[in-house]
């Protein structure tokens, strides 16, 4: 929908105007694969606050055009030979009829709450019109996608066809068939008869829902996100003014968004950076995509245990390796799969398939002719080179070793190894069935072809490339310099429960000391007496910030090291919600300590911009 669209669909409009004595029927239609994917979001990202009359009176127009188009009194038909997205399925919307190839690749609907924006060219005043107040919410308010099948049981499309070039000629039919027929060149919401399914506001049951619609909609966008809330009031609104003016409420709605900062950061980050992160950005262009064909996991922690089940998961044939606990690590595959079958999401074949996958062993002989050795023990220099040296051997040709390590710089490690160019840190993150990102770590001399070809073999999702950032790693100094600061301010003596409260209210999905109970307070505890051990070798003395003191009291004062050894900052009451441990108030707390929530919010929010700065400044792409 750039300005050269909107001038062409001006002048198509006008011009039916005119010719429209002699018109049968319209039919709309894409040249391309894809049929329409709406606003051009490039346009929307110049915009500034000062465009948003012009950009009302652009929406304005576009809508013009299509009511033009749709009250000619001859039947429109839209040939959905492709995905419709966003004002892309408004266009669709203007066909009083709708034909969809079929293909199971193909998405229709409104994702324009996802991108800080509202489906204001139509999208909201007719689906809500089409589904009702109700039924329409999951469409405008969550962004939920649909196919051609689902559109049909919808009443959103009206015929599916086999293959593309079916489209045309059941139009032209359509047409035919629908000529002295003015209901077929009429939407329903325009017919005299027309009644909103499920009924209006005034319905006493819809306003019994909708008085507690805007309160359940801001639990969960905690006020952050404007779209849904605009997008609900213009649903609402709308449904209780003719059609012309509900049309007239939505595009003041999108304007005012469309010229926010929030949607243009939305749309940076949710289409373009993702698109370039889908897109490999940062991968080599000629390099083949490479899959392992048997991973060695040394250590069946959680860690351990949750990558080999990843690997398996994969397709690829697993050895988990652990002096006691290989079999309990492989149990936690089982686990995790049995909830999925037990939900039919998974069928018990491919969950056998998947465990046979995974090969639990005492015996570093079973890892012969791996081409990949993780190693997942625990965060000790001794204890990881003894395993590299045991494993290392193991390796088939040309194989390579990895650490999972969070903490300690991959060089160092890496002097334990035959080949420290063959020596990376892959990183993974807790649960690794759940998150995404795998970090991988250059070492100073890890071969940069090596970290090439990893970074196509590596595991879930995106992968930052880093190289040894500050001795450490990206994203575990991003959480450590965070958290430190956070639970500085607990130290300070500002409440617990003010801290979670305020991190939840500025976004975060949890509150700080919960993630530290999560990746445990012992391990920020064993860095610090491993960091204080490293000084001393030099003959320095390491200043330990007051974050990283307060949690060495709490581990080892008050023996609190965190969820997995049953509590920390929370007590975990078993089948009950987590509660912060009552005597942070007693040990930490300050009476008469002032602070102002603005400035908590923008200290953990200023500390996490730093973060992001320094690791674009330092290259992590
Ligand atoms: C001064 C202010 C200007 C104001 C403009 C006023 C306009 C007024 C219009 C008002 C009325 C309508 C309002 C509407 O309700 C709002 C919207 O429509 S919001 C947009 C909603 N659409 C989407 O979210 C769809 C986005 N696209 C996709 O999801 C996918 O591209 C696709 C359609 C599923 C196709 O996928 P693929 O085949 O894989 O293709 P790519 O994704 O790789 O895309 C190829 C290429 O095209 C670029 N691109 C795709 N969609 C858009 C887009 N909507 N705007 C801009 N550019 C788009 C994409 O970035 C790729 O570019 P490349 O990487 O090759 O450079």
């Amino acid at each position: 929908m750039c300005l050269q669209w909107q001038t062409d669909l001006t002048q198509a409009a006008e011009q039916v105007l005119k010719d429209k004595a002699s018109i049968q029927g319209i039919i709309l239609a894409s040249a391309k694969s894809t049929f329409f994917a709406g606003a051009d979001l490039k346009g929307v990202m110049r915009s500034q606050a000062s465009d948003g009359p012009r950009v009302f009176t652009e929406i304005e127009g576009i809508k013009k055009a299509f009511r033009t188009i749709e009250t000619l009194g001859v039947p429109v038909v839209s040939c959905l030979n492709g995905t419709a997205l966003g004002g892309g399925w408004e266009v669709a919307l203007i066909g009083h009829h709708r034909i969809a190839t079929a293909n199971p690749k193909t998405q229709f609907g409104l994702p324009e709450v996802t991108l800080g924006l509202i489906p204001g060219g139509g999208g909201i005043t007719k689906m809500t019109r089409q589904l009702g107040l109700l039924a329409a919410q999951p469409y405008v308010l969550e962004s939920k996608l649909f196919g051609p099948e689902e559109a049909q049981k919808l009443g959103l499309v009206h015929e599916i066809v086999a293959s593309d070039d079916q489209l045309r000629p059941r139009a032209l039919a359509h047409i035919a068939a629908a000529q002295g027929q003015p209901e077929a060149a009429q939407h329903l919401w325009d017919r005299k008869d027309y009644k909103m399914p499920g009924g209006t506001p005034s319905n006493p049951k819809i306003a019994g829902m909708l008085s507690v619609a805007p309160a359940v909609l801001k639990q969960k966008t905690r006020g952050l996100y404007p779209a849904p809330e605009a997008a609900l009031a213009a649903m609402v609104e709308g449904a209780m003014v003719d059609f012309d003016t509900a049309m007239r409420i939505e595009s003041r709605y999108l304007a005012g968004l469309m010229t926010s900062q929030v949607a243009r950061n939305m749309i940076n980050t949710f289409f373009f950076n993702m698109n370039s992160i889908k897109g490999g950005q940062s991968r080599p262009k000629a390099a083949p995509r490479y899959k392992p064909q048997k991973v060695g996991i040394l250590g069946a922690g959680m860690m351990g245990s949750g990558i080999a089940y990843s690997q398996a998961s994969r397709g690829i044939a697993t050895v988990l390796k652990d002096r006691e606990a290989a079999e309990k690590g492989k149990a936690y595959s089982h686990k995790l799969t049995q909830k999925r079958v037990d939900k039919g999401r998974m069928t018990a074949d491919k969950q056998a398939a998947l465990l046979s996958l995974i090969q639990p062993t005492a015996s570093a002989s079973d890892l012969k002719g791996c081409d990949l050795i993780i190693e997942a023990v625990f965060e000790n220099r001794e204890l990881k080179a003894k395993v590299t040296q045991e494993a290392e051997p193991m390796l088939a040709e040309g194989g390579f070793f990895a650490s999972n390590t969070s903490t300690l710089p991959i060089s160092g490690l890496a002097t334990a190894s035959a080949n420290a160019n063959k020596f990376v840190g892959i990183h993974f993150f807790s649960p690794v069935d759940k998150m995404q990102l795998v970090e991988i770590i250059r070492g100073a001399q890890t071969m940069t072809r090596r970290l090439r070809v990893l970074r196509l073999r590596a595991g879930p999702g995106q992968v930052a490339d880093c190289g040894e950032r500050l001795a450490r790693f990206l994203y575990q100094p991003y959480l450590w310099h965070l958290c430190d600061g956070r639970r500085g301010m607990l130290g300070e003596g500002i409440p617990a429960p003010v801290i979670e409260n305020l991190a939840m209210q500025v976004g975060m999905p949890v509150g700080p000391l919960a993630v530290l109970d999560e990746t445990a307070l012992s391990l920020s505890v064993h860095v610090l007496d491993q960091t204080r051990e490293d000084f001393a070798k030099e003959g320095k003395t390491y200043q330990a910030t007051p974050g990283e003191l307060l949690v060495e009291r709490m581990v080892k004062e008050h023996k609190r090291p965190g969820r997995a050894a049953g509590g920390g900052f929370y007590d975990y009451p078993a089948g009950q919600k987590k509660v912060l441990w009552p005597e942070l108030k007693t040990r930490f707390e300050k009476s008469g300590v002032s602070y102002s929530q603005q400035d908590i919010k923008d200290r953990l929010l200023y500390r996490q911009a730093v973060e992001t700065a320094r690791c674009l400044q330092e290259g992590v792409c």
